[in-house]
This record gives C-alpha cells, structure tokens and sequence, in this order.
C-alpha cells in the first residue's frame, strides 16, 4: 500500500444533472508513468482537479500520496507537482524570476531556491537564457522549464496536464525524455495527452469516454485486447460509441 500514490474508488462528479466523471476506479503505483486518455469533454481535466485537491468529488473515495481528496486537500497540494498548458509560466518574468517565484510558492528556502536554480540551469542547458524573459522563448523550451519548476519542491508525483501541446514530435520526444528520467528516480507521473503516439510511452493508460474509463492496462495489454495495431486504434474503436457532442 505505500507503494500506491493514487488510489480512486467510483469517483464522480456532477454539475447539476450533468455527469462529467462517472465512478472511476483505478490505483497509480510509485514511480508510474500514467497515461490519461480521452478526447475533448471526456472529463479528464475534472478527475484531474479532484485528485490534486482543486474539486471536491460528488461521491466515491480517493487518496493521493496518502490524502484523502475531501478531507486534506492541502496536504496533497503540497506534496504534488501540477503543469498544465493554461496555468504556467509567467512571460514577463525571466527565467531565473520564474524559478524563484515557484520555489517561493511552493516554500522553499532563499538557499534552497539558489541551489535548485542552479541545478536546473545547467541541467536544462539554460544557463546562457537565464535573463531572458520567458515571452521570447520557444513553447518547447518553456514546457521543459514548466515541468522542472513543478518539480521544485521534490514532490512524489507530478500531474500533466496535456504538458506537450503545439510542439513538433523532436521537441515532445526530448519532453518525454525529461519525464522518463524522473520516474525512473521515483516520481509518479500522471499525465493527459490527446497525443496517441505519447499513449505508447506510458506504463500504463485509461481511455475515458463520456465521463467513464473504458479502458485500462499497458499500452501492449490494450492493443491485445482490443485486436488493435496502435492505441490510437484501441481509441477510435472506444470513441466511436461515445455520446458527448463536443469531441
Ligand atoms: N464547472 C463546470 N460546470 C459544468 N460543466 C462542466 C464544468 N467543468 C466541466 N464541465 C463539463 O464536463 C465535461 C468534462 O469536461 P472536462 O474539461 O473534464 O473534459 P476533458 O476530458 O478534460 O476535455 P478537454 O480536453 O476539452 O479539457 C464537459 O462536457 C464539460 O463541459
């Protein structure tokens, strides 16, 4: 059980009439790379922000890292890593402003925060674009900076939110080696990707549709099941029957 850094149980969410995750069960162990699949209005984003503690769940159970989703929100807020394409970097700010900025938010020591900016620098090979703003960065550049600054803190699991969109496969490859390199030193990744090519480099994955996870199990286990050559195959034979209007 302490190797277990997500469990969920029948987690729901409601709007209204409206269910947008529907009784998801499913456990992430340590050092996993989790894949979360779906197409638009699946309802990834939602059991996303229940399990990192923004959304309180309509009903079923969940822990991450040990903490309840209702009861210790903020205990799970501190000990996670969050990146989505909407909420990162701030372009004004230099590279260097950004890293102290979130080692501050997330209350790391002023040496701490010297250290680990160093460490990064040169670990991103930045060293030379410290004092440029991250306005006039390449979208790949800023992506790789936005995971290693969500990861800061050292926390014991980092969540994806579709970390790689509108950058070409070389530069999604190079991020993809970034996330390899932290799992392999322990950190569980839960990442959402439409991208199906990045399914196959996932441990495991869910498929989601219309709120319910269809699918679950590795990339190999998947494809055998649904007498599929690729999991974008395993994908469309899933979405074909969804009902959502929006995907
Ligand atoms: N606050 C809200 N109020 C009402 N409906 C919502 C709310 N948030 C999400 N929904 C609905 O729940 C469904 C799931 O949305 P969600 O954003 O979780 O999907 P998603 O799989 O992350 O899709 P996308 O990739 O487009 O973000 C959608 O139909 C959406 O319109």
């Amino acid at each position: 059980m302490a190797d277990l850094m997500i469990s969920s149980q029948n987690l729901t969410r409601k709007f209204g009439d409206f269910t947008a995750v529907d009784h998801i069960s499913f456990d992430v162990k340590k050092g996993e790379v989790f894949g979360f699949l779906g197409a638009n209005g699946a309802g990834k984003t939602t059991a996303m922000r229940m399990l990192t503690g923004l959304l309180k769940p309509t009903e079923g159970e969940a822990t991450v890292a040990g903490f309840d989703v209702y009861d210790e929100a903020e205990e799970i807020k501190r000990r996670i890593g969050y990146m989505s394409q909407k909420f990162s970097l701030y372009e004004d700010l230099t590279v260097k402003e950004n890293i102290r900025l979130y080692g501050g938010i997330y209350g790391l020591s002023d040496k701490l925060i010297r250290e680990k900016t160093e460490q990064l620098l040169d670990m991103l090979e930045m060293q030379d674009l410290k004092n440029k703003k991250i306005g006039s960065l390449p979208l790949g550049w800023k992506q790789k900076l936005a995971f290693s600054v969500a990861l800061i803190h050292d926390p014991g699991i980092v969540f994806l939110d579709e970390p790689t969109g509108g950058v070409d496969p070389i530069t999604r490859r190079q991020f993809w080696e970034q996330i390899y390199k932290v799992a392999e030193e322990g950190t569980t990744v839960f990442v959402t990707t439409h991208y199906m090519d990045e399914a196959e480099y996932c441990d495991r994955v869910t498929i989601m549709v219309d709120g319910r996870i269809d699918a679950l199990g590795s990339p190999e286990e998947l494809k055998l099941e649904y007498d599929a050559n690729n999991i974008e195959d395993v994908f469309v034979k899933l979405a074909r029957g969804a009902e959502r209007s929006d995907q």
